[in-house]
């Protein structure tokens, strides 16, 4: 399967590049950047830091569209969903991993699904994959009494908030409990709030140092915790995820579909 990378010198966009050269059954067939970057031209090998590859990092997404099979994209929300057009129209798998999406932004990506194969999660890793569905069944067996609350870390260059993972895991609390998180989650606290309201789903974000990705779910009770949580230590499993998903979704039908498909952890 021929992949192209899109967002080559980011932090992911050189471990997807790693991950692609480790995996059997993929190759690197494109590396993008956006117009102006300093790192057009620049071998994608080198810049993934494993050696030349003879693939030069471009701005013209339509040719390499055209002749490859899928699109790795941890990039911008504003470049996912221009990308999920071009991918759309070319029938390439599109495995989006970028985060911090608007309500707006999801129906166009969900419009390019109409035609075209997304793979889109917050997270791509399998641990929490495995997390959201634990989170589902604690909060669906804890029931409502249980305040539900997210933590998370990341490095001080992360730029949306609350996390994608975050918001992730919290869709599956809200699955859980059967109620819709957009209206109960509360995504920042400050000031006088008063006291907490019932049902919500509470979320929590620090930044700082160079923190991969620390998320941990806490159901408070009365009397009693439970705490779930996953650290990653590497962005490699991101990477390896995402690789996984272009291959999963690598001639299925139009969709717009999540890790929990290509893992398959569907809801119990
Ligand atoms: N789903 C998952 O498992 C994971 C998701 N992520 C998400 O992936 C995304 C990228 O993370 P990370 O690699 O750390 O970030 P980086 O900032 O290191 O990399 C982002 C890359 O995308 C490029 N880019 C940014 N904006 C645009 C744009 N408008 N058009 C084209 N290219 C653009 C950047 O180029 P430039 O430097 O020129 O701006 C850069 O090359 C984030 O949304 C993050 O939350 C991260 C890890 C795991
Ligand atoms: O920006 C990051 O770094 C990460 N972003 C994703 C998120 O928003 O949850 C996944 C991971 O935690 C790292």
């Amino acid at each position: 399967m021929r992949l192209i990378v899109a967002g080559t010198s980011g932090r992911m966009g050189r471990a997807l590049v790693r991950a692609i050269g480790e995996t059997e059954g993929v190759e690197l067939a494109g590396a993008l950047e956006r117009a102006g970057s300093e790192h057009l031209g620049r071998d994608a090998g080198e810049l993934a830091g494993v050696g030349p590859l003879g693939i030069a990092v471009t701005d013209d997404a339509l040719p390499l569209v055209a002749a490859a099979d899928g699109v790795l994209d941890f990039t911008a929300p504003e470049a996912s969903v221009a990308l999920s057009e071009l991918a759309a129209q070319a029938r390439i798998v599109h495995v989006i991993g970028t985060t911090g999406f608007s309500t707006a932004q999801i129906a166009r990506l969900d419009a390019a699904a109409r035609h075209g194969v997304i793979v889109r999660s917050g997270n791509m890793s399998l641990g929490v994959n495995l997390l959201a569905a634990l989170v589902r069944q604690a909060a669906r067996a804890l029931g409502p009494e249980w305040d539900v609350e997210i933590v998370e870390m990341h490095h001080r260059l992360k730029v949306d908030a609350p996390s994608g993972t975050a918001l992730l895991l919290g869709q599956a609390a809200a699955e859980g409990r059967e109620i819709a998180l957009a209206e109960s989650a509360v995504r920042v606290r400050d000031g006088h709030t008063g006291p907490r309201v019932e049902g919500t789903i509470g979320f929590a974000t620090l930044r700082g140092g160079t923190v991969v990705g620390d998320h941990s779910v806490i159901l408070a009770g009365p009397g009693e915790r439970v705490e779930l949580g996953h650290r990653a230590e590497d962005r490699m499993i991101f990477a390896r995820g995402a690789v996984k998903a272009a291959l999963w979704g690598f001639r299925r039908k139009p969709g717009h579909y999540g890790m929990a498909d290509v893992l398959g952890l569907q809801p119990a």
